[in-house]
């Protein structure tokens, strides 16, 4: 499988403190990837460096073969980067700044005007196509950044937190949107603190912490490797004092019921006799493997997993 970027030991310090700490990771081309870790971890860092709006201290990243500083123009047309922070440019409506970064890469002409009549409409931005973006909503901000990072057709698109601030309705139509150009062939990268949704949508995840890389793997394959699975129960008397292995194991108490994380090769049989010994009254019992959230959770709290 050809790769859209590669990052090889990428280092950047500010001042005392190394925000990356030798970051080497490949993203495949036609890949859905998340790259998730808490905040101050390092991911908008790894994202500016790709973009070039970051110099890394040292190490090199490469976008479809191209380095992100010697061959800065190759890449600067391969990449479309949805930044964090938000715009306000007082001198030009939507579409006039649309128009410019069209132009910036010289792209013109009939099927251009198209594409950015499309991008408006599927954006839900036609109707604000002539106001400045200081008159926009934040929701409405970040589609116009959604939309500039899309002009010139980039093959790979890089999204940090677009969903942050957004409405549920929005969120939706950007990520109905997201899927699409993947289906269509984009490589898509994704910050996101939603880990939901990084799950529904993501086929690989990164997980990074403190400058480096915790876990990297297909999505599923991260959640089938957790040693945990996690057990409903639903009893008729939840006020009952659970002993001391079971209440070890328990990870939520519901108005009827319990959650409990048990190991994956402890015995079924031996979790339902410490209910018993406990006086639980099981009226229902389900199990499931763990969620992405549970399994960043566990990567990331302090000697997880
Ligand atoms: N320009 C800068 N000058 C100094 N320190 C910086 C700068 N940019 C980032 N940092 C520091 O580098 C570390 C990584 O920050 P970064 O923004 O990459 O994290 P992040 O994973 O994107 O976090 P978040 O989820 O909060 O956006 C943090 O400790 C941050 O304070």
């Amino acid at each position: 499988m050809a790769l859209a970027v590669q990052f090889n030991q990428v280092v950047k310090n500010y001042e005392d403190l190394q925000a990356l700490k030798g970051v080497s990771f490949d993203v495949e081309e036609g890949a859905f990837f998340g790259l998730l870790g808490p905040n101050g971890a390092g991911k908008s860092t790894l994202i500016n460096a790709m973009s070039g709006l970051v110099v890394p201290t040292s190490g090199n990243i490469q976008v479809q073969g191209y380095d992100v500083i010697d061959d800065y123009r190759q890449t600067r047309r391969l990449l479309g980067l949805v930044p964090q922070e938000l715009i306000a440019d007082p001198f030009f409506s939507i579409k006039e700044l649309l128009e410019l970064q069209s132009g910036y890469f010289g792209m013109k002409g009939a099927e251009q005007k198209r594409w950015i009549g499309e991008l408006l409409e599927r954006l839900a931005l036609s109707d604000k196509a002539d106001a400045n973006t200081n008159q926009l909503s934040g929701g409405m901000k970040r589609r116009v950044l959604i939309a500039m990072a899309l002009v010139h057709k980039p093959k790979v698109l890089v999204l940090d937190e677009p969903t942050a601030g957004v409405d549920v309705d929005l969120r939706r139509t950007l990520w109905e949107f997201t899927k699409e150009l993947h289906q269509q062939g984009h490589t898509i990268i994704l910050t996101t603190h939603y880990l939901e949704e990084a799950e529904a949508l993501c086929d690989r995840v990164a997980i990074m912490q403190k400058g480096q890389i915790k876990a990297l793997d297909d999505t599923q394959t991260l959640l089938s490797k957790h040693p945990y699975r996690y057990l409903r129960v639903n009893v008729s008397n939840p006020k009952v004092d659970l002993i001391a292995p079971l209440a070890e194991r328990l990870v939520e108490k519901e108005s009827n019921g319990f959650v409990f994380q048990v190991d994956k090769t402890s015995s079924m049989t031996e979790t339902l006799g410490l209910m018993e010994k406990s006086g639980l009254d099981v009226t229902d019992v389900s199990s499931r493997d763990a969620t992405l959230e549970e399994v960043f959770l566990d990567l990331t709290s302090e000697g997880g997993v």
